[in-house]
């Protein structure tokens, strides 16, 4: 069966782990209902997760409250960078796919998943004639997004050159995540020390990072390369830690954009830099290439857990190992 367009009616109209929202342009919104307040928001208009809450109905991801509205890019939540991160390439920064209508896909191939997920929802994207003028390569980007028991998030994407002219094609990509955090100051990030990274502040150069875990007083844009599969970013005020595993995704961009840079951004207010950070699992140094028929997988996991403590300090060993 083909994806459903974005305006024919959702496949499954009731469930009590699902949830379609629509607007006047059709279907707009998925909600993934989980125990107690758990949710997941995605909007069609980018295959974005826009809205992640735990149990207790609070908000884990940043959204920008000067957010912009469709037909521009999203700021804040999970934002999906393909098929190009960044400037890296001739294509608008991120690339198309986080500006583009995906639908509902009703019938994806079978992906193994944990039976105890219910609550989740499949997207599909693929080029129009104008996404195709500008990069020349046919494909299927299908996304499943789940909320699985426990309150943990995580997305999945399979991406299949579906090229008929037998033309391999290459790409970048990012899960660019938007933290929500306390207090920027007051946060640490473990499992990116002694890592390589090219700083996009410096012209890409590259530098190996030194000392112990990463804090934050100033702007920082940098890809961590080759980084472990889980990174944890500690908020000591929320008592909280984000766990992020990835697979699929050598590298970790971490980005603030700090005050100066804050307050040139259109959709962004001026303090917001204060209480978001944003760390991307992503393929950014070396590009991934897809022969016709061959598909790609990348898979984000999130989760929101009390911060350790040992003997009053926060022990990363805890949070990163156990
Ligand atoms: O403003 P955007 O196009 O959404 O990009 C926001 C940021 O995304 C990434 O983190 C890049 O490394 C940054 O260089 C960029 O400024």
């Amino acid at each position: 069966m083909a994806a459903a367009t974005p305006h024919s009616p959702p496949p499954q109209l009731s469930s009590p782990f699902l949830e379609y929202i629509t607007a006047p342009g059709g279907l707009d919104k998925v909600v993934l209902r989980g125990r107690r307040s758990c949710s997941v928001e995605i909007r069609l208009f980018g295959g974005q997760v826009t809205s992640w809450k735990n149990d207790h109905g609070e908000e884990l991801l940043f959204v920008s409250s000067k957010a912009i509205k469709p037909p521009k890019p999203f700021r804040g939540g999970i934002p999906i960078c393909f098929p190009q991160f960044g400037t890296q390439g001739n294509l608008e920064q991120h690339g198309f796919a986080r500006n583009r209508l995906w639908a509902i896909d009703d019938n994806p191939p079978p992906l193994p998943v944990n039976p105890a997920i219910k609550a989740f929802v499949d997207l599909i994207l693929k080029p129009s004639e104008d996404d195709l003028k500008m990069w020349p390569h046919s494909f299927e980007f299908r996304l499943r997004i789940a909320l699985g028991a426990g309150g943990d998030l995580s997305l999945t994407s399979r991406i299949r050159n579906t090229n008929t002219d037998g033309r391999p094609f290459s790409y970048t990509f990012a899960y660019h995540t938007y933290f929500s955090v306390s207090d920027i100051s007051e946060v640490r990030v473990e499992g990116l020390e002694t890592m390589d990274y090219l700083d996009n502040m410096k012209g890409k150069e590259r530098f190996t990072e030194q000392g112990d875990a990463i804090v934050f007083e100033s702007e920082v844009d940098k890809v961590y390369l080759a980084a472990p599969s889980k990174v944890a970013i500690i908020d000591h005020d929320m008592r909280r830690t984000f766990v992020v595993t990835k697979e699929g995704l050598p590298d970790a961009v971490v980005w603030n954009p700090w005050d100066k840079k804050a307050k040139a951004m259109q959709d962004f207010g001026d303090l917001e830099y204060k209480h978001m950070l944003c760390v991307e699992p992503a393929a950014v140094e070396k590009p991934i290439t897809l022969k016709p028929g061959e598909e790609w997988k990348g898979r984000l996991g999130l989760s929101a857990v009390p911060s350790s403590y040992c003997s009053g300090q926060l022990d990363p060993l805890k949070v990163l190992h156990g």
